[in-house]
């Protein structure tokens, strides 16, 4: 409160309506802690290589940062001063240059079955779209006879392959379809679906070293979020895998306690690793990475070699 209001701060986002109403979720944020007038926090959408490419499977386009190449190298430019993420879209190893500084409230961070009221209630043999390794991984553990089908596209192109009949249901983020205002769907419980690490946060990204920049963040940083988040991505890092391998993630932060879920999977469901731990905030990084180390080496081979580089 006490630094002078900037003329103006650039907030870089994709241009999605999700991410759109992230962004502005942060600059309400930002406006309301440090007391800007309306005009300084203006939002730049920027397309990225995974809006652009929309006719494949994110698995195939391959290559890295494919929702924050851009942002990077807009901030790198100066055309942003910072960057809004979904976090779980993040790469676990950030560009150089960039530093993540901030993030929102975790919102839910379950899954949400649209079409059906349970798993349980789909019918035989019922076609779900989705484009994540991981639920295809989940749902056919729980229901060997579904039909999973590769979707992509936003949230509302997905939902509207359900309403037409194209498909019979998807399984979506709860913390998305309410930031959009859906309000249909069954919210799965985490001992049924275990969400991907990072679901549900909103992370700021900021150019290294821009001392202006860090502490404007700093001041709408959740940290028990960014705990959380940081213990997840760390599971992600000590398996190896890329954003694309079949793993989930969870930690919960409460009265000063770590409770920590992982799931790591082969994508037809039949094998599934579980683990877990509660520990001191202090013990939970090393108890993550011995968790990833320990899982790796209780899976099969097959399971295994989804996660060596
Ligand atoms: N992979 C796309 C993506 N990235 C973040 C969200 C939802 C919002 C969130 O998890 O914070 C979604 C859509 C979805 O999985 O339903």
């Amino acid at each position: 409160m006490t630094a002078p209001a900037p003329a103006s701060f650039k907030l870089g986002t994709r241009g999605s309506p999700l991410a759109l109403v992230q962004a502005r979720l942060v600059a309400a944020a930002l406006t309301a802690a440090h007391g800007w007038g309306p005009e300084v926090a203006q939002i730049v959408a920027i397309t990225t290589t995974g809006d652009r490419v929309q006719d494949r499977p994110l698995a195939e386009i391959g290559g890295k940062a494919l929702w924050t190449k851009e942002l990077d190298a807009a901030l790198i430019d100066g055309r942003i001063d910072c960057g809004v993420h979904s976090m779980k879209d993040v790469e676990t190893q950030l560009r150089d240059g960039i530093a993540l500084l901030a993030m929102l409230p975790r919102a839910d961070v379950r899954e949400r079955l649209i079409g059906a009221e349970s798993i349980d209630a789909l019918p035989h043999g019922a076609r779900v779209g989705t484009s994540s390794p991981r639920r295809t991984a989940q749902l056919l553990s729980l229901r060997p006879d579904l039909r999973t089908e590769t979707i992509r596209g936003n949230v509302a192109t997905r939902l509207a392959k359900v309403g037409s009949g194209e498909l019979d249901a998807t399984i979506l983020a709860a913390a998305g379809l309410d930031r959009l205002g859906y309000a249909d769907g069954a919210t799965l419980s985490i001992d049924v679906m275990l969400p991907a690490s990072a679901q549900g946060a909103i992370g700021i990204t900021a150019r290294e070293g821009d001392w202006t920049t860090a502490p404007l963040l700093a001041a709408i940083n959740d940290i028990n979020t960014f705990s959380a988040v940081s213990l997840e991505r760390g599971f992600l890092g000590g398996l190896g895998g890329s954003c694309h391998s079949p793993v989930a993630a969870l930690a919960t932060i409460a009265g000063g306690r770590v409770y920590f879920r992982a799931e790591i999977m082969t994508e037809d469901g039949t094998e599934i690793e579980q683990g877990g731990f509660e520990s001191t905030l202090e013990d939970a990084p090393a108890l993550v990475a011995a968790l990833a180390a320990d899982m790796l080496a209780d899976a099969s081979p097959a399971l295994r070699s989804l996660f060596s580089a």
